[in-house]
């Protein structure tokens, strides 16, 4: 594979050491305030010191659910590119690749070359980020198969890359898990065999046990626990219960049966000093469990995969209310087949994918009351049905009526066809990856002292249907506002302004001229300011 350039930023507002690099980043707002009909804008600057730590260390990944779809498909993602693995298909011999990745698979816009044409970089090459060929894989699921066996039962990956899979993933088992079936759905009863027996506090310590075990038989310097098992229904949220870290021990010491499995995995998770990520769209992350993140200094993040339908849907919605017009009417159907469909089918734990599926226009419909008036939005409906025989194969079906000019209507209708999984897999890389990264990052809020960003990731947002962000933040969910958050956070920490999109170069001629004449580029650096960090060099 060709080695990809190393990247360095040369600026006075940068510092290389072994361990950290340092920037000054000037970052930028406009304030507006309102005085009757007068609204003022004033702009605010504030230079940030950024710390990155360069050291990524031996990261491991514990699945919940591992067994399932997302869980071996994963698995064999990583194995078939780690090896890189080449396989035959009826259309030809295939290669391994991290499509659907944004760190592995799209790039950055870093900035122009001396001809003014934009120069873009893998995303995966501005910051150290973990290799997915480094990860060391492991995890939990109700059912016993190994993930050879899983990877057979999940029928995604093509077949002659099974056959060169199975013997390295026949040689992986799910640890058992915690199974509670008033959270998911009866249908899943029958796979329901690899279970951690006792108390949901004694559950809660072996699953810890688990972490202990996986760190120190692996040498780790890092565990991502991240749950792609079955979707839950809502646990009813109760005063008391989960609303403190105080009141959600007690609640798990006295079993309280509103505990869900999930809950027990994240507190487990988060008292060994990992990062818990949701990708299913319950609940999972109460009160009480991010109030215990934040005492110790851990960092969760969630819910739901953000994959298909309303990934397109937080795209499509963007452009449409960007645009003026006005979105009226949301239908989004789809059925699939696997075991994913099957659990969904159950009322209980559709409800928690519809609450997520639905929610993701409110912020675009919010941002435009030129078309809507407060508290006014389309009509949204969600549906799920589940067709055994299609199998991950989901179909997804989705219409947008809008209303544009004097009152005239537009109706867009998608067909979408995919294996559900071969999407949700490579979200959950850029999850770990992702969140990693983000980990090693503080921000100088003193001469000697450094915090970290709040406990409750949303800068993962763009992956996941229903982000959660700290209490009080607002929710977004437009997709290109979600993925300029990364690129513009990943250039902060390399002392780079945000991609404002101007191209001021190609437009004022003045500057043209100085872009040709190579003028441009000799302007004057930004005035040499001493380091903010009191560790970097003056
Ligand atoms: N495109 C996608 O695939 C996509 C997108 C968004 C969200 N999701 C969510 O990701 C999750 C996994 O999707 P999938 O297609 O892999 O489903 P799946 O049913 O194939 O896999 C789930 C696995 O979890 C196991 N499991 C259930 N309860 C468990 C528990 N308490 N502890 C440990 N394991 C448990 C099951 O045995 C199964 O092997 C689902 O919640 C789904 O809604 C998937
Ligand atoms: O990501 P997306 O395509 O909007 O939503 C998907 C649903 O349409 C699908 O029915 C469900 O099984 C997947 O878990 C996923 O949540």
């Amino acid at each position: 594979m060709e080695k990809t350039p190393t990247l360095v930023v040369s600026s006075p507002n940068i510092k290389y050491t072994d361990e950290y690099i340092y920037s000054d980043y000037e970052y930028e707002e406009t304030l507006v305030t309102r005085n009757g009909e007068e609204i003022t804008a004033r702009p605010i600057r504030k230079t940030l010191g950024i710390r990155t730590d360069r050291r990524v260390g031996k990261v491991g990944v514990m699945l919940v659910g591992w067994g399932g779809n997302n869980g071996s498909t994963f698995t064999a993602a990583v194995l078939a590119n780690r090896h890189q693995l080449s396989w035959n298909t009826k259309n030809g011999k295939m290669d391994s690749n991290w499509w659907g990745s944004i760190t592995q698979a799209s790039t950055v816009r870093l900035g122009i070359d001396e001809k003014g044409c934009d120069v873009h970089v893998p995303m995966c090459q501005l910051l150290p980020m973990v290799h997915p060929d480094d990860l060391v894989i492991d995890g939990w699921d109700i059912s016993p198969m190994n993930l050879a066996e899983s990877m057979v039962r999940a029928k995604v990956i093509d077949y002659d890359l099974q056959q060169k899979l199975k013997k390295e993933m026949a040689s992986m088992k799910p640890r058992p898990a915690i199974y509670d079936p008033d959270f998911i759905a009866a249908n899943q009863a029958d796979r329901a065999t690899n279970l951690i027996r006792g108390t949901k506090y004694e559950q809660y310590l072996q699953v810890r046990a688990d972490i202990k075990d996986f760190r120190d038989k692996n040498k780790l310097d890092k565990i991502i626990v991240l749950w792609t098992a079955n979707t839950e229904r809502f646990c009813e949220v109760r005063e008391g219960v989960h609303d403190t870290s105080e009141n959600i021990e007690r609640a798990l010491r006295d079993n309280n049966s509103e505990i869900s499995p999930s809950t027990i995995f994240a507190l487990a998770a988060i008292d060994e000093n990992c990062i818990y990520i949701n990708g299913s769209p319950q609940n999972t992350l109460v009160g009480g469990v991010v109030e215990r993140a934040e005492m110790r200094g851990v960092f969760v993040a969630g819910d739901d995969f953000k994959s298909g339908q309303t990934k397109l849907k937080s795209v499509l919605v963007d452009f449409l209310v960007s645009a003026g017009l006005k979105p009226v009417s949301i239908v989004s159907y789809n059925h699939l087949g696997n075991n994913d469909g099957k659990n969904l089918s159950a009322p209980k734990q559709f409800r928690s994918k519809e609450i997520t599926k639905s929610n993701v226009v409110d912020d675009m419909v919010e941002s435009n009351q030129v078309l809507y008036k407060p508290g006014e939005k389309p009509d949204h409906v969600v549906v799920i049905k589940y067709v055994p025989y299609v199998g991950d194969s989901k179909r997804a079906m989705d219409e947008y009526t809008s209303e544009i000019l004097l009152h005239g209507t537009n109706t867009i209708v998608v067909h979408n066809t995919c294996e559900d999984s071969l999407l949700a897999v490579p979200l959950i890389l850029d999850l770990v990856l992702l969140a990693d990264l983000f980990s090693r990052l503080a921000f100088r809020e003193t001469d000697n002292s450094y915090v970290r960003l709040h406990c409750v990731l949303s800068p993962l947002a763009y992956l996941l249907k229903a982000p959660l962000v700290a209490s009080g933040a607002p929710v977004v969910n437009a997709l290109f506002k979600q993925r300029a958050n990364i690129d513009n956070l990943l250039r902060a920490a390399l002392a780079l302004p945000p991609n404002n999109n101007l191209g001021l170069e190609h437009k004022v001629p003045f500057l043209m001229k100085e872009l040709h004449s190579g003028a441009l580029f000799n302007s004057p650096p930004n005035k040499k300011q001493k380091l903010t960090h009191a560790n970097g060099d003056q």
